[in-house]
């Protein structure tokens, strides 16, 4: 007989480009886990849609929501939403959600034992500005973002999530995925008793 799972976040943080999304891509895409979508004031790039990458906003509209944590980075508002996360959690137990590292502190201390935190990372943070210039990032938004604090910050694990994050290493895509999938192996094994 199975037992019902708890509702669960598996939260991704770490600096710009390291490869968050597209880890979270791959646990949908793999493991069926989906993404919560998040708010953002930022104007979408080239190929990013309205609902299935973010809920783009106005400044006025981003205000309407109703929060878990909110942050500004490089000039504009990001947030993510009770609605969104109560969304995702009806259609799945499991679900990913992609944040800034003063975003996954907070929820670790909202929710701490609903959340498994990613910290992803790069051994060399140079190749960052390839990797944000091959995705299509317009040059003067890569460049304020390369320079801003909350950048810098999120290079280094932060101190509140050091004992609880699992640190991913996504040098190659290789290496992240064969890390991705030993955690996924003991989330499992832990939470699905049968
Ligand atoms: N191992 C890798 N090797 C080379 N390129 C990669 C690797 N992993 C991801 N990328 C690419 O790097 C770019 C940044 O990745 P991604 O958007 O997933 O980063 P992110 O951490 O979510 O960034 P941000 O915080 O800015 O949203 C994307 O174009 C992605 O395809
Ligand atoms: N704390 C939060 N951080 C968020 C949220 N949504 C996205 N993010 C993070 O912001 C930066 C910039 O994102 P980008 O899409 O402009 O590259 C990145 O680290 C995202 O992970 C959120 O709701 N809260």
């Amino acid at each position: 007989m199975g037992r019902a799972i708890a509702n669960q976040l598996i939260v991704i943080t770490g600096a710009s480009g390291t490869g968050k999304t597209t880890i979270s891509h791959y646990l949908r895409d793999h493991y069926g886990i989906q993404r919560v979508l998040t708010h953002t004031t930022r104007p979408p790039r080239a190929n990013e849609v309205d609902g299935r990458d973010y809920y783009f906003e106005t400044e006025e509209s981003f205000k309407k929501n109703h929060y878990i944590e909110s942050v500004a980075y490089s000039g504009y508002h990001y947030g993510s939403s009770r609605e969104a996360l109560q969304k995702a959690w009806q259609q799945q137990p499991f679900v990913s959600l992609v944040l800034e590292t003063k975003g996954a502190e907070a929820y670790a201390q909202v929710m701490p034992k609903q959340i498994i935190v990613l910290y992803v990372t790069v051994s060399d943070p140079q190749v960052l500005l390839d990797r944000l210039k091959r995705r299509g990032d317009v040059p003067q938004e890569i460049e304020k973002r390369l320079a801003s604090a909350e950048f810098k910050r999120d290079l280094q694990v932060p101190t509140a999530l050091k004992s609880i994050a699992h640190v991913i290493v996504n040098d190659t895509f290789e290496q992240a995925q064969a890390q991705v999938d030993q955690l996924l192996k003991e989330v499992i094994k832990t939470n699905v008793k049968l």
